[in-house]
């Protein structure tokens, strides 16, 4: 008879830096946990091949679909995915397992001359692909009394870099969880406050994913799972379904535990904070809800489109460029 415990668990995983690297600390947490050893089996995505094509091949989720094709086939027992990469809908044949605690959620500027966002000059170039940052840094810019001008860049995080290295741009924004899971983070010039910048539904939580028919993975990778952030993710991305936006939307969302003032000893609040804008930041709608912390995984979808409804009321689809709700 073999021992199953000695049999490698197989972790599916993109070839890129942060993927490798955030697929790595869950393959080390999960054999703390199980006490078996997990193996990296790299993966070339779609995705990975061909960036400058996203929009073509699906948008949404592409990094995600060829790992999930390789848990149904088998190939792989588990993987690990950014969360706000993942499409809102979880499919049926595929448990979200775990959704450990969540790092950073910020987005973090890498500046030259370890320059601020407040501190960059009238008309500087800050690189950034994403409507949601590109909308706030451009409204923030204006509350300043300046212009930035926004340039859509591609690439992983060392090409995004390197156009502030090489003086291209003046600076670039990136999520501050995978700078720190690449050990990058002493590059950061300014960590952007939520009061100004909302990050990305599920930014800087991992989704740790396995075929929902494997009951015993399931039970085992549960252990990963930080109740928390799970509910603050599920109203985060709820607020994003709602609204039929996608990660390409210029939706920002935030969900935190929150201390009642009254009583600080007792964090019992949790509040969701949610953004959209036009890109050029000219109208932002940015709203804010605050509940006790969600019981229930219901709970946590009941803030989510609530604050989502608020949102709509207030005008929101027609900021969302050329999507008609
Ligand atoms: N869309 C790419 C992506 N997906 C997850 C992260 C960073 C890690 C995270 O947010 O958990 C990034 C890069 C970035 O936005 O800078």
């Amino acid at each position: 008879m073999t021992d199953q415990s000695t049999v490698p668990l197989r972790l599916g995983t993109r070839r890129s830096k942060l993927a490798m690297a955030q697929s790595g600390l869950v393959a080390r947490a999960v054999e703390r946990i199980t006490g078996r050893p997990v193996e990296l089996v790299a993966l070339t995505t779609h995705g990975d091949v061909s960036r400058e094509h996203l929009a073509s091949i699906g948008g949404t989720g592409v990094f995600v679909t060829e790992l999930r094709d390789a848990m149904l086939a088998g190939e792989v027992d588990f993987a690990v995915h950014s969360l706000k990469d993942l499409p809102t809908q979880q499919p049926a044949d595929l448990a979200l397992a775990a959704v450990p605690v969540r790092e950073d959620p910020r987005d973090a500027l890498i500046a030259r001359d370890g320059l601020t966002f407040e501190q960059l000059p009238d008309g500087a170039r800050v690189g950034t692909g994403s409507p949601r940052r590109a909308s706030q840094l451009n409204a923030w810019a204006r509350s300043l009394g300046k212009r930035i001008e926004t340039v859509p860049i591609r690439g992983n995080v060392d090409t995004r870099i390197g156009f502030v290295r090489d003086g291209e741009l003046d600076a670039v924004v990136l999520a501050a969880a995978g700078l720190n899971r690449l050990g990058r983070g002493a590059e950061i010039t300014d960590l952007l406050a939520t009061d100004a910048v909302l990050p990305a539904p599920g930014q800087g939580a991992l989704a740790v994913e396995c075929p929902a028919s494997r009951a015993d993975l399931v039970a085992a990778l549960a252990e990963l799972d930080d109740p928390h952030t799970r509910a603050a993710v599920t109203a985060e991305r709820t607020l994003l379904a709602e609204l039929e936006a996608g990660c390409s939307a210029p939706v920002g969302a935030l969900a935190d535990l929150h201390a009642d003032a009254d009583d600080p000893a007792t964090v019992t609040e949790l509040r969701l904070r949610g953004v959209v804008g036009t890109t050029d930041g000219a109208t932002l709608v940015q709203l804010s809800t605050t509940g006790p912390v969600p019981a229930s995984h219901d709970d946590a979808v009941a803030l989510g489109r609530e604050l989502a409804r608020e949102l709509l009321a207030k005008g929101a689809a027609g900021l969302m460029g050329e999507r008609e709700l």
